[in-house]
């Protein structure tokens, strides 16, 4: 399987504070990927490497054969990677629709105009597409400060389709969201196409275990581990790392 994200040997530093300690991650096509960890493990860390929002003190990410460790998140999305927010970037204002048409404009670069064009008209109707593959449809005209918690995070999501991405960073998606929201969050990743890569941020472990074919452990700036969801349950030193901060 081709490979699409490639981390090699990234360190972060804050000052004395290393973060990261020479992270190695391979990231194929198609994969779903969930890295998980006690709180300052160096997640959200990697994370920002990864996407651009910071650059590592050393090592390289390479996205599909491009280095481009030094290049600012602003190229990403042209490298097919779209990343998710624990906070949310809707226009509370608008409706489900006209986010995703901005997200769908800014995609293309494409400035709103006072009139509309036949573009204009031709994304507001891939928008309503975009919001079914979030399962959106119903919610489609209502405004996004009016959805639920699990709506708004299907927003994002939706959002982050709308750039059309080959690889979607997702930052805790189940963070807040109610057993039921989770569980609909789940099925949801679950439906997208089998070639998206996956890659997530969780510390909800039923969400993690069942979108990930492959987990990372991380602590103190490290992968401590890696392996399938049941290997990851039943291994011992992964337990030791979780006792006494998380249920693992
Ligand atoms: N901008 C920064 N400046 C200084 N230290 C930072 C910065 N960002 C993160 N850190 C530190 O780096 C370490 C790793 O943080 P990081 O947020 O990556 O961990 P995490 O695994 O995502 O934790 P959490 O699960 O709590 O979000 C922590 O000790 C944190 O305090």
């Amino acid at each position: 399987m081709a490979s699409v994200v490639q981390v090699t040997g990234v360190t972060v530093a804050f000052g004395g504070l290393r973060a990261l300690r020479g992270i190695d991650l391979d990231i194929a096509q198609g994969e779903r990927l969930a890295i998980i960890g006690p709180n300052g493990a160096g997640k959200t860390t990697l994370f920002n490497v990864i996407a651009g929002d910071i650059a590592p003190t050393t090592g390289a990410v390479v996205i599909r054969g491009q280095d481009c460790t030094y290049r600012p998140s602003r190229h990403r999305p042209r490298l097919g990677l779209a990343r998710t927010y624990q906070k949310a970037r809707a226009f509370a204002g608008l409706t489900v629709r006209e986010n995703i048409y901005l997200a769908l404009a800014g995609h293309r670069g494409r400035h709103r105009a006072l009139w509309w064009s036949p573009a204009d008209r031709a994304m507001r109707d891939e928008a309503s597409d975009v919001a079914s593959r979030a399962w959106l449809s119903e919610q489609i005209d209502v405004v996004a400060g009016e959805l639920a918690h699990g709506q708004r995070r299907q927003l994002e999501l939706a959002m982050a389709i709308a750039t059309d991405p080959d690889v979607m960073l997702l930052d805790e998606p189940a963070s807040g969201l109610s057993r039921g929201e989770r569980e609909r969050l789940a099925e949801l990743l679950e439906s997208f196409d089998q070639q998206l890569t996956l890659l997530l941020i969780e510390h909800d472990m039923d969400v993690a275990f069942r979108i990930a074919q492959r987990v990372v452990v991380m602590a103190d700036g490290e992968q401590v581990m890696a392996g399938t969801p049941e290997q990851v349950r039943a291994d011992p030193h992964v337990h030791h790392i979780y006792l006494g901060t998380e249920a693992a």
